[in-house]
């Protein structure tokens, strides 16, 4: 039998989302029927689809009670292609603003708003940009893998770092090179990670650092969504290589260009290590009654 769901649309410098409010956890969709809400030719379209359930009502979301009592909502966070994805940076700020503007949570400002997602609980604040959230501890991991890419003119060693999902990285030689990738096809990775990869391509801007700020352009092939205008955690992975590419003395504060506008990403250290944290617009667009 055939159900309606009250969607809104909403995106974070152009990566965008089909949100909708499941607080019961009652809406249970197939990878099928997320793949075609996601459809941009048959269906609202999207580079993902967020379902907002109340935490207690998923084992994941018991999970992240577990962690942090104050998790009360969890992110169920779906690529295009109906795959689940562990985390979402982009997705993470809009899922706040659903959550605000849906009168579901209210966080004043200086205020802390506690997430659930598939790779732990993630906290967020509001900031002049939209908002900040806290990604966590990251990791050099997934090794370097060889990247091909079309139209490129060489394959690179790319740079595995998992900031709750897995990606790598790739330095390009030039703005030029950057512009022309073909990334409408899936890059080939050698080896290729087991569960795959978010692969972003970057370029240092000319100064890489002003004012005590990093500065690069990237461009993401997205695992499960396919080329996207901006990625969060695509462009944590990218300063953080980048930075690591850099060496000693290297900022701490970075800004990233991605096609769908700016994003920005800072280093610090807590008492569990270092922590990375993103911070970018978060917007909605419009809903609408959708039968699946
Ligand atoms: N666009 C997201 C990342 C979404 C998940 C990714 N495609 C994956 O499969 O890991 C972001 O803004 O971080």
């Amino acid at each position: 039998m055939s159900q309606s769901i009250h969607f809104t649309k909403g995106h974070g410098t152009g990566n965008d989302f089909v949100l909708f409010a499941d607080p019961d956890g009652t809406v249970e969709l197939t990878p099928s029927q997320i793949a075609a809400i996601a459809d941009r030719h048959f269906g609202v379209g999207g580079d993902g689809v967020i379902r907002a359930v109340r935490s207690r009502h998923l084992p994941e979301g018991a999970a992240a009670l577990a962690e942090d009592e104050s998790a009360e909502w969890f992110m169920d966070y779906h690529n295009a292609d109906g795959s689940p994805a562990e985390m979402c940076g982009n997705g993470i700020r809009v899922f706040a603003r659903f959550l605000i503007d849906n009168g579901l949570v209210e966080l004043a400002d200086g205020d802390t708003l506690s997430v659930g997602t598939r790779s732990g609980v993630r906290d967020l604040q509001r900031n002049l940009s939209g908002f900040q959230v806290d990604l966590g501890r990251w990791s050099l991991d997934g090794g370097e893998p060889l990247v091909r890419a079309r139209n490129l003119p060489v394959a690179r060693p790319g740079l595995g770092i998992n900031v709750g999902n897995p990606h790598v990285v790739v330095a390009l030689a030039s703005e030029e090179e950057l512009a022309s990738a073909d990334l409408s096809y899936i890059p080939h990775l050698d080896p290729e990670p087991t569960d795959g990869a978010n692969v972003e391509f970057v370029v240092p801007l000319e100064p890489l650092v002003k004012d005590g700020v990093g500065r690069i352009r990237m461009r993401v092939h997205e695992r499960g969504s396919g080329e996207t205008l901006s990625c969060g955690t695509g462009a944590v992975a990218a300063a953080l290589a980048t930075r690591h590419w850099a060496g000693r003395g290297a900022p701490n504060q970075w800004i990233v260009h991605v096609p769908g506008g700016t994003v920005g990403v800072r280093m610090f250290l807590t008492e569990d290590g270092e922590h990375v944290s993103l911070s970018g617009p978060a917007e909605l667009v419009f809903e609408g009654e959708l039968a699946v």
